[in-house]
């Protein structure tokens, strides 16, 4: 077959660093959730095949910072995900560390993620995470509780299914576009990925 058609089109791969960070889960003292979570929740929500890289780690500040730098100048990823260490505590840094490695901040991720965590709990204003874009990558840090992954990532939908509150992947697949990574096709069942219409490319299966 030397002919290519739109209908035959695979989506580009993505290569996606997942971050967890917990002194406990990383020490063993329980189980960690994060990383299958996220696992989880990006391999159902995207047509992209995925290439994860997975990381987890002490709320140590410059290991969270190297660890960072490594998953974007060495090993190539379009978009980190980090899940942990954002709260007040002493020892929760991840925000901190996340701004040591920052080409540009873009606060509106961490504001939509208070918006919509507060739908679920009041200590929402306790989440300190940010976003950031680093060279041709995008790194958004997501609260520790592993039920708050999903939350955060696909928003609130109501009985029938309305959406309520956009997730903050919503936005994910544009800032990745903009930034020069590959074109990344939500499954709109679980999060509709925004592009104005003149970004958009014909769907999957749909011909030219
Ligand atoms: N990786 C994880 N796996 C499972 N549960 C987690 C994980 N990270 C956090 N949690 C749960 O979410 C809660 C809040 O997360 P937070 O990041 O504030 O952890 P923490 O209390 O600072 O402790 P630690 O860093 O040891 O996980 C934790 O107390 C724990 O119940
Ligand atoms: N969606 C969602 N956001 C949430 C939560 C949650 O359960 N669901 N927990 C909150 C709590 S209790 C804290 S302390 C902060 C910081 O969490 P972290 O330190 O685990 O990152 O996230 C908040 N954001």
């Amino acid at each position: 077959m030397t002919v290519s058609d739109a209908s035959e089109a695979v989506p580009e791969s993505v290569r996606i660093g997942i971050v967890s960070i917990s002194d406990r889960a990383s020490t063993g003292v329980y189980e960690d959730k994060g990383l299958p979570a996220l696992q989880a929740w990006l391999s159902s929500s995207l047509h992209n095949p995925i290439l994860f890289e997975a990381r987890l780690i002490p709320d140590e500040r410059p290991l969270i910072a190297q660890t960072l730098r490594d998953l974007v100048d060495v090993t190539g990823c379009d978009l980190v995900l980090t899940t942990g260490g954002t709260g007040p505590a002493l020892r929760d840094v991840t925000p901190e560390a996340t701004l040591d490695v920052a080409d540009k901040e873009m606060p509106g991720f961490g504001e939509q993620m208070r918006q919509i965590s507060l739908r679920f709990v009041p200590t929402a204003i306790l989440s300190r995470q940010v976003a950031v874009i680093r060279k041709k990558a995008l790194i958004i840090n997501l609260p520790g509780q592993p039920k708050a992954i999903a939350e955060t990532l696909a928003g609130l939908k109501d009985a029938e299914g309305k959406q309520i509150v956009d997730g903050i992947f919503a936005a994910v697949p544009y800032c990745i576009d903009l930034i020069g990574g590959p074109y990344l096709e939500t499954r709109d069942e679980i999060v509709r990925g925004f592009r104005p219409k003149s970004a958009q490319r014909p769907a999957l299966g749909q011909a030219a």
